[in-house]
């Protein structure tokens, strides 16, 4: 591999190696927290150990706070934070919120960690909000520091979002990856995590694509996408010979194994999913992006938490808010990426959500018309439905 850009024979797109290396560090500290191990994330200032809250047993902590010779501190969202009641001055809002680290008391107990990462834990505790004991300590992450990695790292990862960190101080002469490598520990600068996503949009080729003939839509090609640290495939699912040049009936689906696969109720997906590809087959061609973001970018496992508690009483946005997730957590280069290697510049996009057509300008698709893509709710996605439009501004 050279370290320069080049162009691949195939799809025309650009893959570059300097792009591959960050995205496969990423990758392996993720599956190392997902298996209950370590991973060392580093910035020129600061090296940290970590390891995922939701991962955080006896020997996980013991382990943690021995290699670095220090203490741990357990770094949750500013949503989360607000939720479980932490005093401070840290942003509260819905979106991108930020990081609070939490000095709890030493040695960190794995019940502790638990009752303030995941509310499951909280609820079956009995030990409702506010639970933070007293002289914790909370403190606000500026933006960039290895600390709000850590926390993108466990939601990349598609766990609890919240992060167990011992600040390492490295030997003199001796750098982050070395520490980590001789101990066979993978290490990730932290500016990788936080540009993950928009570098590995930038690295999604064409890597399959067949004729699959569907019920109502029988001149339809799909074409998969993957990333360059061979991460998971998004779909494009072209239906018809889309006129070039003119702007392309689109739809951008994300992932719902229960409403897609499944025929779940309690959402609007399946319904969406095959409304949309009979409507672009009548409406003679276009595409159905199926974007690999289940549960609005929190992962299925995660979506089925935000149920249970929706069945406690939380709204679909809020239960995403006690999970310490934004509303929501979608992002849209894939999409935009996607789109512009197949030639589509510009959409009529079959949409109720305002948030996708923004996102979608703002990377560079051009949204000449939004096509509202309204079904029939029943008793089971009434509610659901209804908080989308009052609180999460979907226009039904
Ligand atoms: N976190 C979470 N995700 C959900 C829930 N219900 C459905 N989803 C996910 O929401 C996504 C469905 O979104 P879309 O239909 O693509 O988008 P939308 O925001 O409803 O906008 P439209 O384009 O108008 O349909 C899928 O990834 C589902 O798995 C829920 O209660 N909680
Ligand atoms: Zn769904």
């Amino acid at each position: 591999m050279t370290d320069s850009l080049s162009s691949d024979a195939a799809t025309g797109t650009m893959t570059d190696s300097s792009l591959t290396a960050p995205l496969v560090a990423v990758d392996r500290a993720g599956s190392e927290l997902r298996r209950g191990g370590v991973a060392v994330i580093y910035s020129p200032q600061r090296t940290l150990l970590v390891g995922a809250a939701e991962a955080a047993d006896a020997g996980l902590l013991d382990r943690l706070e021995g290699m670095a010779q220090a203490s741990a501190r357990l770094i949750i969202t500013a949503r989360r934070a607000s939720v479980i009641g932490v005093p401070g001055d840290y942003p509260q809002t819905r979106q991108g919120a930020g990081v609070v680290a939490l000095t709890i008391p030493q040695p960190v107990e794995e019940t502790l960690v638990a009752v303030l990462s995941d509310p499951a834990a909280a609820i079956n505790s009995n030990n409702p909000p506010p639970i933070l004991p007293d002289g914790c300590l909370a403190e606000a992450v500026e933006a960039g520091e290895p600390d709000e990695a850590a926390v993108i790292l466990t939601k990349l990862a598609r766990l609890l979002p919240a992060a167990i960190v011992v600040p390492l101080t490295l030997p003199a002469g001796q750098t982050a990856e070395g520490w980590a490598q001789e101990r066979s520990i993978p290490a990730v600068a932290a500016t990788a995590i936080t540009g993950y996503h928009e570098t590995a949009a930038r690295t999604l080729r064409q890597v399959g694509e067949a004729r699959v003939p569907l019920e109502g839509a029988e001149n339809t090609r799909i074409i998969a996408f993957r990333p360059a640290d061979g991460g998971i495939e998004h779909l494009a699912i072209v239906i018809g010979t889309p006129e070039a040049g003119k702007p392309v009936l689109a739809r951008l689906h994300s992932e719902c194994f229960t409403g897609d696969l499944l025929g779940s109720l309690r959402c609007d997906c399946g319904d969406q999913l095959r409304g949309a590809i009979l409507s672009i087959s009548e409406a003679g061609a276009g595409v159905l992006l199926y974007l690999a973001q289940e549960g609005r970018g929190i992962g299925l496992v995660n979506k089925l938490r935000a149920y249970q508690l929706q069945d406690s009483g939380f709204d679909t946005l809020d239960a995403n808010g006690q999970l310490g997730f934004d509303d929501d957590e979608r992002i849209y280069q894939p999409a935009a990426e996607m789109l512009r290697q197949l030639g589509f510049d510009s959409v009529r996009l079959m949409t109720n959500n305002p948030l996708k057509v923004e996102a979608l300008a703002r990377h560079g698709v051009t949204v000449s018309e939004r096509v509202p893509h309204v079904f029939q709710s029943n008793v089971h996605n009434l509610s659901y439905l209804r908080t989308k439009a009052v609180k999460g501004g979907h226009l039904f």
